[in-house]
């Protein structure tokens, strides 16, 4: 167990109030761990001041915001030793759904308290660290239009209301993917390349499961003929990614490898970590066991015995 902390907090994150919120972690954390509290503002980011508490050589790092300060931290913490405990407050909250972390400010306190921590992999994405997910494309253009103003005003809605304003206009574009062993060149309308993705990143789902320690990428291509194929097909990713199962249209494909080398023609908008990036080309890479983070304490459930229903069954206890 920690004794001490650096906590980084984002005031405008999420629809909450921050001064409650914050005294709300305050109150769980501190009678057990020494906090070292600092506030992120417009010019100072998460990622500045997880930088600097990695120097300072802090116990661990908590970070409390949306997926974008969650992001910027976990940044300056990939390839050290250091713990990195998530308490979400934003709007999307991919991050601790991704990781399956509490995304209660109360249970991920919790979650830090109990001290259990696992490595995941990370990627990075031409030199960007990255934990969840590369998106080119449709979610780009998504993520671009859902401003500020507008989260403020309908949290997670702000996305959905991008998403079909998006539909709109919606592009193929022609894509060469280059892995370790092949190279694939087709049209997309969305190309993901997840490390870590929660269920409601669906344009990352071609895949039945997206495993975040496996040392592998995934990589999913959406790539339908017009508006309707494009319901369709997201309707579709909803569906198996709720069931566990693969896709199965023809206008979606997905492959995993340790890393994808994307070009396209032509340059397409990249969000990493739903934060606006850059435009392709990328190189995309896998860093096996690159974070370290406080996970639940899950108590192992594995039935050991069943006997219930068996014919003229009698059970004696010695
Ligand atoms: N004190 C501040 N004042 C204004 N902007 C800030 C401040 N601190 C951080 N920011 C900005 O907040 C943004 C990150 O917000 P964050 O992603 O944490 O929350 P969110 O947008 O509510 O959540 P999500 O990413 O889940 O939609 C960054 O662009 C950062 O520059």
């Amino acid at each position: 167990m920690i004794s001490s902390a650096c906590l980084i907090f984002n005031p405008v994150a999420g629809q909450g109030d921050p001064d409650f919120e914050l005294d709300q972690i305050r109150s769980i954390l501190e009678p057990e761990i020494d906090l070292d509290i600092y506030l992120t503002t417009e010019e100072v980011d998460a990622d500045e001041l997880a930088r600097a508490a990695v120097e300072r050589g802090v116990e661990a790092i908590i970070v409390s915001g949306g997926d974008g300060t969650l992001s910027a931290a976990a940044e300056a913490v990939v390839n050290t030793d250091i713990p990195f405990g998530i308490i979400s407050r934003g709007t999307a909250n991919a991050f601790a759904a991704a990781l399956n972390i509490p995304n209660t400010i109360a249970a991920a306190c919790q979650t830090i308290l109990q001290g259990k921590t696992r490595t995941v992999d990370v990627a990075y994405c031409n030199d960007h660290p990255m934990v969840l997910l590369a998106g080119i494309g449709f979610e780009a253009e998504t993520v671009e239009k859902a401003d500020r103003e507008t989260k403020n005003r309908f949290g997670m809605i702000a996305y959905i209301l991008a998403g079909i304003q998006e539909l709109g206009n919606l592009q193929r574009f022609a894509v060469e993917i280059e892995t370790e062993d092949k190279i694939i060149k087709t049209l997309a309308s969305a190309v993901t390349v997840a490390n870590a993705a929660p269920p409601t990143s669906v344009l990352a789902q071609g895949p039945s499961g997206i495993i975040y320690d496996d040392g592998l990428l995934d990589l999913t291509i959406v790539s339908p003929e017009n508006k309707t194929g494009a319901i369709a097909a997201t309707f579709h990713l909803f569906q198996t990614a709720a069931t566990g199962t693969p896709v199965e249209r023809d206008d979606i494909g997905y492959l995993r490898a340790k890393q994808f080398k994307i070009t396209t023609e032509p340059p397409q908008k990249v969000v990493i970590d739903g934060e606006i990036f850059g435009t392709t080309p990328v190189e995309i890479k896998c860093i096996p066991a690159g974070l370290t983070v406080y996970v639940p304490y899950v108590k192992e459930e594995i039935p050991t015995e069943k006997l219930d229903g068996l014919p003229n069954l009698t059970v004696e206890i010695k």
